[in-house]
């Protein structure tokens, strides 16, 4: 998909990942619509992008994804302004294993709300103009972090969620591709939920295991990942796929299509 003068949404733009793909968005000539709930950073964030790409780039809408009303304005409104959307990035998550229910409602619910408000707005029996909806996953995905049970939880209810979309999008005949990022550690605030024992509680003891897996796995930087979103954004051919990033590099990893399934378009 060629970005220029296309619309995108990223979800959690304000800081880390999420910040990283809307600069390269930017940088492809896209138009970028930021909804995070961190208004000062978000703020700032657009501030900057707007100092780089021109104010009639960037917009920014206070927006927790966790809220059907905030979520749904934040969709109408990027629309009014920019007139469609093309790409939608359901990224913002948290790490929380005390406080599950709020991993529950921002991780998978916030991605579940985010991709049908973004259908809505896309979809071709609606009028949109079809498009890609990229859906921020992790390693811990597609196998167990075993400090964070409910934030690995989350993230295979994204990557199955996504898959069941893909699928349906194609039977449907949505005209929107469907596909899940899953990025082993990346060097942003979340790591930093490694101190911090309120959002960790029982597993804050399981030092160790963390430390087995930081050492095996390392950090990668947001640029490593967002090369690996770029690639995923432009290559129209593997709607329903993922793609793991690892230090050595990314990858995708191919689950069986619907073409695989014999599953037929509605047109
Ligand atoms: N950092 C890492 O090691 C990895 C992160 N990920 C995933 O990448 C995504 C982004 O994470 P990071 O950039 O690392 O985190 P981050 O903490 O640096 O940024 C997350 C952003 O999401 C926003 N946010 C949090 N709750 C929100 C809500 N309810 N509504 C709207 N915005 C909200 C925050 O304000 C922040 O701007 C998450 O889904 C995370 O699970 C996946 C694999 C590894
Ligand atoms: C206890 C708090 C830890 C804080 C860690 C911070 C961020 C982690 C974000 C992730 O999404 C996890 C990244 C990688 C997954 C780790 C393990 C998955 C193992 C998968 C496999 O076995 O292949």
């Amino acid at each position: 998909m060629a970005l220029s003068g296309k619309v995108a949404v990223v979800t959690g733009g304000a800081q880390g990942l999420g910040k990283g793909f809307a600069e390269i968005l930017l940088k492809n000539g896209a138009k970028v619509s930021l909804f995070d709930v961190n208004e000062d950073l978000g703020k700032a964030t657009t501030a900057a992008f707007e100092k780089e790409f021109g104010t009639d780039n960037v917009l920014f809408y206070v927006c927790d994804v966790t809220s059907e009303k905030q979520f749904k304005d934040a969709f109408q409104r990027t629309v009014q302004t920019f007139g469609g959307i093309d790409i939608v990035c359901n990224n913002a998550g948290i790490i929380n294993e005390v406080d599950w229910e709020k991993t529950v409602d921002i991780n998978l619910s916030g991605v579940i709300k985010g991709t049908y408000l973004a259908m809505d707005h896309m979809k071709k029996e609606n009028g949109g103009r079809g498009g890609v909806i990229i859906n921020i996953a992790s390693l811990a995905g597609l196998g167990p972090f075993p400090t964070c049970p409910v934030y690995t939880a989350t993230k295979y209810g994204v990557v199955g969620f996504s898959r069941a979309m893909a699928m349906a999008s194609v039977a449907a005949g949505y005209g929107v591709r469907i596909n899940m990022l899953c990025p082993t550690f990346v060097r942003t605030a979340l790591l930093n939920t490694l101190k911090l024992e309120e959002q960790c509680g029982q597993f804050q003891k399981l030092l160790e295991v963390n430390k087995t897996f930081l050492e095996s796995f390392g950090i990668l930087e947001v640029s490593d990942v967002v090369k690996a979103f770029e690639n995923l954004v432009l290559d129209e051919s593997q709607n329903g796929a993922a793609v793991i990033v690892k230090t050595e590099g990314f990858h995708y990893v191919k689950f069986p299509t619907a073409e695989d399934l014999q599953i037929k378009s509605k047109q």
